[in-house]
């Protein structure tokens, strides 16, 4: 027999329990994904945002941009709504299909090399109501990515390679946290986009 053994097998969820995470790869032609990471990276407004932590003003450890339909309030900043570029639309549609859902915004994150990360957090705000599918694209670089569970601290980690989705629902922000670790290694960019479904805010 020649071919991939596991090619038509339906992915299977990640997690051991408490949620569901499936990682979907070559969601696009590998030649149209290319040619998306090269479109994001150079068409995207990049912003370098800066956190505030104990009255210290530290950048952000990645570059990020925010699309959405609906105005959203991210650590304590109001967004106002903002149309989805004509680069990140058809990227919804697919995330959309791919997730079986309908998402409104998305987080859009560059990590430029291994010194860019982002840490420990579940995406749980009440705005994105009680049991969120997110569903988030990779192009670029391959990076790990981390699970550890709430309570138990169960670990697990997993490879997100270019051209992939992983896609988080049912309970997994209530009971995960997730994390992308810095590396050593040499490393080339690597871009993210998360797609969610967020209740609009009032200002
Ligand atoms: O870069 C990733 O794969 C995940 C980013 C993330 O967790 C987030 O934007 O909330
Ligand atoms: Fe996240």
């Amino acid at each position: 027999m020649t071919g991939d053994l596991f090619a038509n097998e339906p992915p299977r969820n990640l997690l051991p329990f408490d949620g569901e995470v499936l990682l979907l790869r070559d969601i696009m032609d590998a030649d149209e994904a290319d040619k998306t990471f090269a479109r994001l990276q150079s068409n995207i407004v990049w912003q370098q945002e800066i956190a505030k932590l104990h009255g210290k003003e530290i950048p952000v450890p990645r570059l990020t941009a925010w699309y959405g339909e609906v105005a959203y309030r991210y650590s304590g900043v109001y967004h106002p709504a903002s149309p989805f570029p004509s680069i990140v639309a058809p990227l919804r549609t697919l995330a959309e299909e791919l997730a079986g859902a309908h998402f409104n915004t998305v987080l859009l994150n560059q990590y430029r090399d291994g010194r860019d990360s982002v840490s420990w957090h579940a995406d749980d705000e009440e705005v994105l109501g009680e049991n969120p599918v997110i569903a988030s694209l990779t192009f670029g670089q391959e990076r790990r990515f981390h699970f550890r569970h709430k309570k138990t601290g169960d670990r697990l980690s997993i490879d997100l390679p270019h051209n992939s989705a992983l896609i988080m629902s049912g309970a997994t922000q209530h009971c995960w946290l997730h994390q992308l670790p810095k590396t050593a290694r040499q490393v080339g960019p690597r871009i993210n986009l998360t797609f969610r479904n967020t209740r609009p805010e009032s200002r």
